[in-house]
């Protein structure tokens, strides 16, 4: 007899018996795939209730109020702001949003409640007095949960929200109206798509939606049970099926188990959907709601103006750790700390060439490489855009001296001083910040402490008969000894590097020279960089002074050091 072979990896479970995957949807004609989203849903921010529950500390008042207002200056229309039934904390919350809160005409509060008579009284006594309030009830649908905890058939699940609803439009209707609705089948994501339409079809009815108070059907993917596009087949087939599908808002309300809760809520607007529930980050139960910043800012990078304002990302943040007491990480989309910084070299030039690319366009349309969205339009700034530790290159390096202090490196310098610049933070293993990159370049090639040659003044005239050839009378010190030295040339630069060329005794002639006005500085006015050729090769000095000739000598005498250094190594 053959003996198979134990085939599971140590630890682990064998996956086929302990998991069963998810059925697919029957839905051959789906359209969804060929939709694009071309506006922004209505938005539901649910931090001060999912998002809450799911903390380990509970907010109390001040905390909610701060997040509160935060999401009234984004824009948020509908704010569910908990579950007053629930805790007095809430309760009181309700009472202050009605109150005290200065809730805009055009705000909806929104508050949860179980389908259960005693905490549904509560919650009218939470909302009086509110503006065109959402009653959002909800009761759980799906096969898991009929059977291990409400014990219930379809038909007892069906009687819970029914006589929910009944009770209700009752109450609302006896509060004098004025109130809006939301039902949610919860853990839709692991209902029967048939016995979430019957309970949906059954809570429309008693509701009797209307154009102009339709009925938010809240689809949730309580639990992401599935690929993305499985829930995208759920929502259109909901959206085909649903009787009065005019009257009712069909809404989203994913959670992130899998990690494709953006991914899910993108194709279920596709699917059909109008309404996003989400939070600020994604906060909420076990890997949280819906990120709705990064939905908003995923639109408003494909040119689609998100209707919420995300313009502020660090007072969003801020709000956010305050309120929740929870931190975010330094790669989470469009506001972590690190996603708009780039180190390593080959995105730093990419990024360099593109921001140059942009200036010159002089064109608002935003194309840099490695950067899908312009940082200051979520208020931050390009300062941290790149950063250089020993994964960088020329260009990082380039750009940082640029950006930080004016100085536009020609491309060989930034050859030879990424060279520096590499032996440093291969050396250290760390980062190497602006300041001292730029310390760094003014100590190698402009200050040059214990260097041997000074310059310290010059002038020049004709040489009697040679038309355009001009003698450079120098005073430079060396080793702090005054010396004055000569030479001849067609200009300054000629001369000088003439006179030096015979003082010091090493042939010397200028390979490359530029120079420009420095804006960062104290005093100084303008930068010069010479390369200079020798027998052992190309190098660069460079000076900066407020006289452009003096800069320009100052950065031989610089080259002219680098050149004795070398010599003596
Ligand atoms: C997916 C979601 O996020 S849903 C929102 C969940 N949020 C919260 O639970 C936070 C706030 N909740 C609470 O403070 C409490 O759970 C309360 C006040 C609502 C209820 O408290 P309690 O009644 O003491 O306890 P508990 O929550 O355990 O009650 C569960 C009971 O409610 C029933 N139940 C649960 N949900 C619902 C519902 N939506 N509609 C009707 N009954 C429900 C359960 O079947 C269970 O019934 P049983 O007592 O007959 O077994
Ligand atoms: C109450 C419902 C909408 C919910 O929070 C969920 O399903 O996650």
């Amino acid at each position: 007899m053959i003996m198979k072979s134990h085939t599971v990896k140590q630890g682990m479970p064998e996956a086929a018996v302990k998991y069963q995957p998810y059925p697919q949807i029957n839905i051959p004609d789906r359209t969804w795939p060929g939709n694009t989203i071309t506006k922004a849903p209505i938005w539901c921010s649910v931090d001060l209730r999912d998002g809450n529950q799911s903390l380990v500390d509970p907010m109390g008042h001040d905390r909610k109020a701060r997040m509160f207002q935060l999401l009234l200056d984004m824009g948020f229309k509908e704010i569910e702001i908990g579950f007053p039934s629930a805790s007095q904390t809430d309760f009181d919350f309700a009472r202050w949003c009605v109150e005290e809160g200065n809730v805009p005409a055009d705000v909806s509060l929104q508050v949860l409640v179980q389908c259960r008579p005693e905490l549904i009284t509560r919650t009218f006594e939470s909302l009086q007095g509110a503006n065109k309030p959402i009653v959002h009830f909800y009761n759980s649908t799906s096969e898991l949960q009929r059977r291990v905890v409400f014990a219930k058939d379809v038909r007892g699940i069906k009687q819970i929200a029914t006589d929910a609803a009944k009770m209700i439009a009752d109450m609302a209707a006896k509060a004098g109206g004025g109130f809006r609705f939301e039902y949610s089948p919860e853990s839709f994501t692991g209902t029967e798509l048939e016995v979430a339409l019957e309970i949906c079809n059954a809570v429309s009815e008693i509701i009797q939606p209307t154009p102009d108070n339709k009925l938010i059907l809240n689809l949730p993917s309580t639990v992401e049970m599935a690929t993305p596009n499985i829930y995208a087949d759920q929502i259109e087939w909901m959206c085909r099926n649903l009787d009065n599908r005019e009257n009712l808002i069909i809404s989203l309300h994913p959670h992130n188990d899998r990690g494709t809760g953006i991914a899910a809520t993108e194709l279920g607007l596709m699917a059909g959907a109008d309404r996003v529930e989400g939070t600020l980050f994604g906060n909420g139960e076990r890997t949280g709601n819906v990120d709705v910043v990064t939905l908003a800012l995923n639109m408003f990078t494909q040119g689609i103006d998100p209707e919420l304002d995300c313009s502020d990302i660090e007072r969003i943040k801020e709000v956010y750790e305050y309120s929740n007491q929870m931190v975010i990480p330094e790669r989470h989309p469009y506001v972590g700390e690190l996603v708009y910084t780039a180190f390593s070299g080959s995105h730093q030039d990419a990024i360099n060439k593109g921001m140059k690319a942009i200036k010159v366009a002089n064109k608002p349309l935003w194309e840099v490489p490695y950067l899908p969205i312009d940082p200051q339009d979520v208020g931050r700034s390009y300062e941290a855009i790149i950063r250089i530790n020993s994964q960088s290159g020329k260009g990082g390096i380039a750009y940082i001296l640029q950006a930080d202090y004016g100085i536009n490196l020609p491309r060989n310098l930034q050859v030879e001083f990424r060279e520096d610049i590499q032996r440093i933070t291969d050396e250290h293993g760390k980062e190497l910040p602006s300041k001292a990159i730029h310390g760094r370049f003014i100590e190698r090639y402009v200050d040059q402490p214990g260097a041997r040659i000074r310059f310290v003044d010059h002038h020049t005239y004709p040489v009697g008969e040679h038309k355009g050839l001009r003698v450079v009378a120098a005073e430079i010190t060396d080793d702090g000894e005054t010396r004055r030295i000569e030479g001849k040339g067609t200009g300054p630069i000629d001369g000088f590097i003439n006179a030096l060329s015979i003082y010091l005794g090493i042939d010397m002639s200028v390979a490359d020279y530029s120079e420009h006005s420095l804006q960062h500085g104290s005093n100084a006015a303008a930068i010069a960089y010479v390369e200079v050729e020798y027998s052992g090769g190309k190098l660069f000095g460079v000076g900066i002074n407020t006289n452009i000739v003096a800069a320009s000598l100052e950065a031989i005498v610089s080259a002219a050091n680098r050149v004795l250094e070398q010599k003596q190594r």
